[in-house]
């Protein structure tokens, strides 16, 4: 059934009332679904309201402004920017008190948070990156918030137990909804509850989140692809062979010529990609053993691969789909290769065939593209 199938041509519908259609597809649905997300676009609006304040939310001085570092290191041992920590304190104080949530885990806390005694206890976990690229405020260029939604595991809800992070341990697949808030030139919210991907602009003038782009698709094929190349000699040799065929462009085995793009906001590159195709890569590389790539598996890769998967796209490790990886703790950093279906399948083959070189000169051989 469409998204909007209740809506005439020309209507545009809320987020709520969208929200409503959704309901319509499981009647016995309590309600605590729809409020959540009410709950997380409440929070990425107030975020976007940060964000967009810059520097002005601030008393003029050197070093107070919104890009400054704080004096704390997260989980994963990065120093944590004023706007991380504010949006994390959003989005955990407006999801937790109305009683759909079990427990949230964030970017921003080393261990997952139980909803605090005295508050309402529900069915549902949250788990979250408050800002993504947040490297990127203090030049002002578009971040964002990336939110996943699993079901807390039944008995636990039954028996009322503690909470632990093995309860967040869940695979992509078993997400009910993932979304991200994109905070560019204009915000937008861009969900999946399960039926496909919609993005919503918010309307400042109303203050709520509109249907704009209902049933996003990735097309399979893209001349576009996105990667810190300054990496390079990290990549294995399946990542390798993919770049090196893109630069070598029309005159190489791909016979077409592509384009590189790098942001170093994952939310802005996975946003380009789902408006007009792509291919990002994160991938596994040999730079830290320590660190099975650089993104994080639970509030990174899984939604992201959730909304790229219900588009009509891949998210992948390179090795395996992204949504069938069974986490092994709540950080946990993995490759994270996203986008355009057929270019994820060939990076996924390359994988199967390493050995298979190339017929291009290498990137940074000595007579690669980039040396003379
Ligand atoms: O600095 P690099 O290596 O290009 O990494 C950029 C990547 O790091 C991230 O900013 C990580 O996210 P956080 O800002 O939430 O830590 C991604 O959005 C982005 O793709
Ligand atoms: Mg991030
Ligand atoms: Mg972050």
């Amino acid at each position: 059934m469409p998204a909007t199938q209740h809506y005439r041509d020309g209507q545009r519908p809320t987020l709520t009332q969208f929200l409503i259609e959704q309901r319509r597809r499981y009647p016995g649905a309590s309600g605590d679904f729809n409020a959540l997300m009410l709950d997380v676009a409440l929070a990425c609006k107030t975020i976007a309201r940060a964000v967009a304040r810059g520097e002005l939310a601030y008393a003029p001085g050197a070093g107070s402004g919104v890009g400054t570092s704080t004096d704390q290191v997260n989980v994963q041992g990065e120093v944590q920017k004023k706007l991380d920590i504010l949006s994390n304190d959003i989005f955990i104080r407006m999801t937790e008190w109305a009683g759909h949530l079990a427990g949230q885990a964030s970017e921003e806390m080393d261990e997952h948070r139980a909803i605090p005694d005295g508050l309402p206890r529900g069915k549902y976990l949250l788990v979250f990156d408050p800002l993504d690229g947040s490297s990127n405020i203090d030049v002002n260029v578009s971040v964002g918030s990336i939110f996943s939604v699993l079901r807390a595991p039944q008995e636990a809800i039954d028996s009322g137990r503690p909470l632990t992070d093995a309860d967040f341990l869940q695979p992509g697949s078993s997400q009910v909804a993932a979304g991200y808030a994109l905070y560019g030139p204009t915000t937008m919210l861009v969900i999946s509850v399960g039926n496909g991907v919609h993005g919503f602009t918010l309307d400042h003038d109303v203050g709520e989140f509109m249907l704009t782009h209902p049933a996003l698709q990735v097309p399979p094929d893209t001349q576009e692809f996105a990667i810190n190349a300054s990496n390079s000699r990290f990549w294995e040799p399946p990542i390798k062979r993919f770049v090196d065929e893109c630069m070598a462009g029309q005159t190489g085995p791909r016979g077409k010529d592509f384009n590189m793009r790098w942001i170093a906001s994952m939310v802005a590159e996975a946003h380009r990609i789902l408006m007009r195709g792509g291919v990002f890569m994160y991938p596994r590389d040999l730079k830290d053993p320590a660190k099975p790539g650089r993104l994080r598996l639970l509030y990174e890769a899984n939604p992201i691969g959730f909304l790229m998967e219900q588009a009509g796209g891949r998210a992948s490790t390179g090795r395996q789909a992204m949504l069938g990886v069974v986490p092994t703790s709540l950080h946990q950093r993995i490759g994270l290769i996203f986008g355009s279906k057929n270019e994820v399948e060939r990076i996924e083959r390359y994988h199967r065939e390493p050995q298979e070189q190339p017929d291009t000169e290498p990137l940074f051989a000595v007579r690669g593209l980039f040396r003379d």
